[in-house]
C-alpha cells in the first residue's frame, strides 16, 4: 500500500473502530460494562504494579516515572490503575495539549480532580505542574490509549501522531502498554504500519496483559487473518 492508501485505510479504520466503541460503551449499559471492565482491567495489571513495586524497593532511586492518561468516557478506564500506581509512590504524568505536534506532560498525585483541557480534542488533564515535553525520556512505564492494537504491535490512535511522536523519546528499558478494551486486540496484520508507527510490545485490556512479539520495520507482512 502506498502512503495515501494507507491514511485512507486509516481513516476507514478509524471510524469503523470508534463506531464500534460507542455502539459497546456508550449510554448507560455501556457505561455499566466499562465500569465492570475498569475493575477487571486493575486485577489483570497485576504484573505492572509488582513491577512498579519493585522499582519503589529499589534503594536509592528516584520514584519510577509513570505515564498515563484521563481516558475518555468510552475508553477503556485506566484510572483505577494510575490512582493505584501513583498511592504506591510512583510519579504520574498525563498528557496536554502543547501544539499541533508534540504533547506537554503535567503531574497528577493520585486524587485531585481533573479540568477540562484548553487543546481541543484533548479531554481532561490534572491542574498540577507542566513537566515539559521531554518528560517521557525519563518514563519507566508508559500506558497509552490507543483506537486499538494488533497482535504484531501496530498500533493506530486518533491521527494526529502524538503518541507516535511522544514514543520515539523513551528508554529500552521503558515497558510501554497499550490500554484498549478487549474487541480493540485485534489480530496481526489487521492494522497498517507506516514508518513512523512505532510497534506497541504490550496491550492491557480487561481480559488480561498480553505481550506480544512485536516486528520492526516500515511495514506490516501480510499475515492472513485469522477471522
Ligand atoms: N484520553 C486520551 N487522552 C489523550 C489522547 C487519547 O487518545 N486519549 N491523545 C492521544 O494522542 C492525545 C490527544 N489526542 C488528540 C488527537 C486528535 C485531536 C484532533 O485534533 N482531533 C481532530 C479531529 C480528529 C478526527 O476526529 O478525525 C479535531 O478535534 O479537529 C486532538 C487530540 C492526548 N490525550
Ligand atoms: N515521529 C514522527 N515525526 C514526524 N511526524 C510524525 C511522527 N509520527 C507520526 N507523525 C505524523 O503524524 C500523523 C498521524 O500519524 P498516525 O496516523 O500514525 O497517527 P495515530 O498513531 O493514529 O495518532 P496518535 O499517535 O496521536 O495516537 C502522520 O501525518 C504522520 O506523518
Amino acid at each position: 500500500m502506498d502512503t495515501e492508501a494507507i491514511t485512507t485505510r486509516k481513516k476507514e479504520l478509524r471510524s469503523m473502530l470508534r463506531a464500534q466503541r460507542r455502539e459497546r460503551y456508550g449510554g448507560q449499559d455501556g457505561a455499566r460494562r466499562r465500569a465492570r471492565e475498569s475493575q477487571q482491567l486493575l486485577k489483570e495489571a497485576e504484573p505492572v504494579i509488582a513491577r512498579i513495586q519493585a522499582l519503589l524497593a529499589a534503594a536509592g532511586t528516584e520514584p519510577p516515572l509513570v505515564a498515563a492518561y484521563h481516558p475518555t468516557p468510552t475508553e477503556a478506564d485506566v484510572l483505577p490503575l494510575a490512582r493505584r500506581l501513583a498511592e504506591l509512590g510512583a510519579d504520574l504524568v498525563f498528557p496536554a495539549a502543547a501544539g499541533a505536534e508534540r504533547l506537554d506532560w503535567i503531574r497528577w498525585d493520585g486524587h485531585s480532580d481533573f479540568v477540562a483541557s484548553p487543546g481541543r480534542g484533548f479531554g481532561m488533564e490534572p491542574a498540577g505542574e507542566r513537566v515539559g515535553p521531554d518528560a517521557l525520556a525519563r518514563a519507566a512505564l508508559v500506558l497509552a490509549p490507543a483506537i486499538a492494537v494488533d497482535r504484531l504491535g501496530t498500533r493506530i490512535g486518533h491521527g494526529a501522531g502524538y503518541y507516535d511522536r511522544a514514543l520515539t523519546q523513551v528508554r529500552d528499558s521503558c515497558e510501554v502498554i497499550a490500554v484498549v478494551h478487549p474487541s480493540e486486540l485485534l489480530s496481526a496484520g489487521s492494522l497498517p504500519r507506516e514508518e513512523h508507527d512505532i510497534p506497541i510490545p504490550a496491550v492491557l485490556t480487561a481480559d488480561g496483559l498480553v505481550c506480544l512479539v512485536t516486528i520492526d520495520g516500515a511495514e506490516t507482512p501480510h499475515v492472513p487473518s485469522q477471522s
